[in-house]
């Protein structure tokens, strides 16, 4: 059998197990934005059972009016009303924080002493430490930091996630399952998780932008748009999915592209030349100061 071939279930694999519905208590998610939404997306999975409709909070009525059409979801509106977040934080278990991080500190000011006495607040923010959380929060509350990504809307995030000095392990196993339902999740300390924001959360920016520059190449050489489109888009999902499916690595797959002396050789000599992976150490080197910058306030 070749590595290509699908595996048969043996007689012991369950073939036709429905998997049991994963249960969560009552969340309330402060801020609906890019990231909020996208982990909404997969709170609303038909796979995942929350305690109660999820709380959800943003600032326009217009979204909250919008929201308020999706099943499973009760959306508040801090433009209409003062005491929203107030309102949906109280008797949730679990209480997600996805808000701009300069919003942050003002947020927890406001809702502290609405929150359950042990509920588990839980970060999105870049940059925003641990220490500022808890600082901020009633000391029967447990946070725990997270950094998700935005494939998380076709439940392929990867999320990091780290513990806070008053997080039990069953806080952090709860925040693994909430985050499982938008894709799979790493565990590092607190003192990783600005650099991991600038791998994985920045990272599919860096990818759209590659695709973006791939695009304008291609439109230069005379295809039209859509055709770039469909060139390029093809060819990122193509390789992300070849990369994911044959276990190889990036390095080995790049080799199986680059033909001796071929056309590649001479198009990855003047990406290398230029200086490619030194400008990703550059970028992401400028990700971990700004986090620091928005650590301080
Ligand atoms: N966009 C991304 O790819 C990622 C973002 N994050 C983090 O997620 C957080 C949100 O970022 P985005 O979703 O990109 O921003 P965004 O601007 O799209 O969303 C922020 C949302 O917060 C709402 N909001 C503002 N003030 C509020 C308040 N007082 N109460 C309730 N809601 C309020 C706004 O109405 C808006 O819907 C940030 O802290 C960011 O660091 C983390 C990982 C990835
Ligand atoms: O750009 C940002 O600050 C957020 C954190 C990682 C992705 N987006």
């Amino acid at each position: 059998m070749t590595d290509a071939e699908p595996t048969v279930p043996t007689a012991t694999e369950p073939t036709d197990q429905v998997p049991s519905p994963l249960a969560l208590p009552t969340i309330a998610l402060l801020g609906a934005g890019s990231m909020g939404r996208a982990i909404l997306s997969g709170l609303l999975a038909p796979t995942v059972e929350v305690d109660g409709p999820i709380r959800v909070t943003n600032r326009s009525a217009a979204k909250a009016a919008e929201l308020a059409g999706t099943p499973g979801v009760t959306a508040f509106a801090t433009d209409d009303d003062a005491e929203a977040n107030r309102r949906a934080v109280a008797g949730a278990h679990v209480v997600l924080v996805a808000v701009k991080p300069s919003m942050v500190v003002d947020l927890l000011d406001e809702i502290a002493d609405a929150l359950e006495p042990d509920a588990v607040v839980v970060s999105v923010a870049a940059g925003v430490t641990v220490a500022t959380f808890e600082e901020h929060l009633p000391s029967g509350v447990s946070v725990v930091r997270s950094m998700p990504n935005t494939p998380a809307v076709v439940g392929r995030a990867v999320t990091g996630v780290s513990a806070g000095t008053r997080s039990s392990d069953d806080d952090l196993a709860l925040v693994r399952r909430l985050f499982e339902t938008v894709g799979t999740v790493v565990e590092v300390p607190e003192s990783q998780l600005d650099a991991l924001s600038t791998i994985s959360g920045s990272g599919p920016a860096y990818v759209f932008l590659l695709i973006e520059a791939l695009t304008e190449a291609a439109v230069q050489k005379g295809f039209t748009d859509a055709q770039a489109a469909e060139l390029v888009n093809g060819t990122f999902a193509g390789a992300a999915e070849l990369l994911v499916a044959s276990g190889k690595t990036p390095t080995e797959l790049r080799i199986q592209v680059t033909s001796p002396k071929g056309t590649t050789e001479r198009a990855v000599a003047v990406l290398q030349e230029a200086g490619l992976p030194e400008l990703f150490v550059r970028a992401t080197d400028a990700a971990l100061a700004r986090a620091r910058e928005l650590a301080a306030g």
